[in-house]
């Protein structure tokens, strides 16, 4: 399949190389022209799970489309939720009326972003399970096992095919894919799952296994995961708050025990600005508007702020 991936930071790079190595034709777009370049000059250097590669897959950025630039058949978006809109702006040209865009995005509500450049039908909503750590430009570290769930924006439309048919690419790359009978259910849940682990990651400073050793743990995520629960039903998801509680304690014992979640690689690693506003804080948001109390999703989404304030985010 010919698939263009947006972004090319530790996620934008994991599913490039295995969508790459199974023989599709892969290219990536990003606006980071340090790592453009040095993708460019030696492929992307991964450690994967120890072994150590370079992979050799064509880059550009957003400025280098050419006028004659070919439409994708599918494009999967790997920028962080705040750059997405810039993004899919900058190369609206290769989106065509039969390119298909695949969001994996943690965070809420890119739905509407997306809208603003693709056709409702072309949409693919979904949320993954897979980790990564960009450890330099062109450089990434990958470890752990993941999953990708996926489902069409309208699930009705008679375009279910096309995106069977990328569940099935995806899973034939060792992407572990399946299509979802309930997107939006998954991206509440994801979001739940990010709004306690990289919110609460980010303010400790440490990672999954070390927060789940922390007696606080327990009544930190069923606080957390009760807004999510309590605003989501007011937009008919209705969360089961210990299968989610369970769902994410599992975190605590699997192989992502040593991930330092995005969030944390963002604003403790890089110094960079966060997606909180997409996850605690879109709740927080949505709990003013419900009238639904949110004061551990306020907090954090205050005291994440305050942090890259005193960080002085680039
Ligand atoms: N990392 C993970 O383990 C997981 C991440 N996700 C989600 O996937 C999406 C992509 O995340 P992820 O791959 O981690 O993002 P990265 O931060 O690794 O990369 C995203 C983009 O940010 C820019 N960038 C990254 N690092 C720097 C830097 N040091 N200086 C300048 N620019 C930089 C680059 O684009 P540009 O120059 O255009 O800004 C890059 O393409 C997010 O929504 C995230 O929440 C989901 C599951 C797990
Ligand atoms: C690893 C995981 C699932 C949880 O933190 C994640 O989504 C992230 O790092 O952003």
């Amino acid at each position: 399949m010919k698939i263009t991936i947006l972004g090319a930071g530790g996620m934008g790079s994991r599913f490039a190389i295995k969508l790459h190595k199974k023989g599709n034709d892969v290219k990536l777009i990003d606006g980071w022209q340090i790592n453009v370049d040095t993708i460019k000059k030696n492929g992307i250097f991964a450690n994967f799970n120890g072994e150590e590669l370079f992979e050799y897959i064509p880059i550009i950025s957003p400025e280098e489309i050419e006028k004659d630039e070919q439409q994708a058949d599918l494009i999967i978006v790997f920028t962080k939720s705040y750059q997405l809109r810039e993004m899919l702006q900058g190369v609206k040209q290769i989106i065509g009326p039969n390119t298909y865009v695949l969001c994996l995005l943690n965070g809420m509500g890119h739905e509407e972003v997306l809208k603003e450049f693709v056709p409702k039908q072309n949409i693919l909503l979904g949320i993954t399970m897979w980790t990564a750590i960009m450890e330099a430009p062109g450089r990434v570290k990958l470890f752990g096992t993941g999953d990708v769930e996926m489902q069409n924006l309208e699930p009705g439309s008679d375009h279910k095919k096309f995106a069977e048919e990328v569940v099935g690419v995806l899973s034939d790359a060792g992407l572990n894919a399946r299509y979802s009978e309930n997107v939006k259910y998954s991206i509440y849940r994801k979001a739940a799952l990010n709004g306690t682990l990289n919110s609460l990651c980010t303010i400790l400073e440490c990672n999954i296994g070390q927060l789940g050793k922390t007696k606080e743990a327990e009544t930190l995520l069923k606080e957390i995961i009760a807004e999510f629960a309590a605003v989501g039903a007011k937009e008919g998801i209705n969360l089961d708050q210990e299968e989610v509680y369970e769902h994410i304690y599992q975190t605590f014992l699997g192989d992502i025990t040593e991930h330092y979640p995005s969030m944390y690689q963002d604003l403790i690693k890089n110094h960079r600005p966060t997606e909180i506003d997409f996850i605690n804080g879109a709740i927080s948001s949505k709990g003013t508007k419900y009238g639904v109390p949110t004061p551990y999703c306020t907090l954090l989404t205050q005291l994440i702020h305050a942090k890259e304030q005193i960080i002085n985010v680039s």
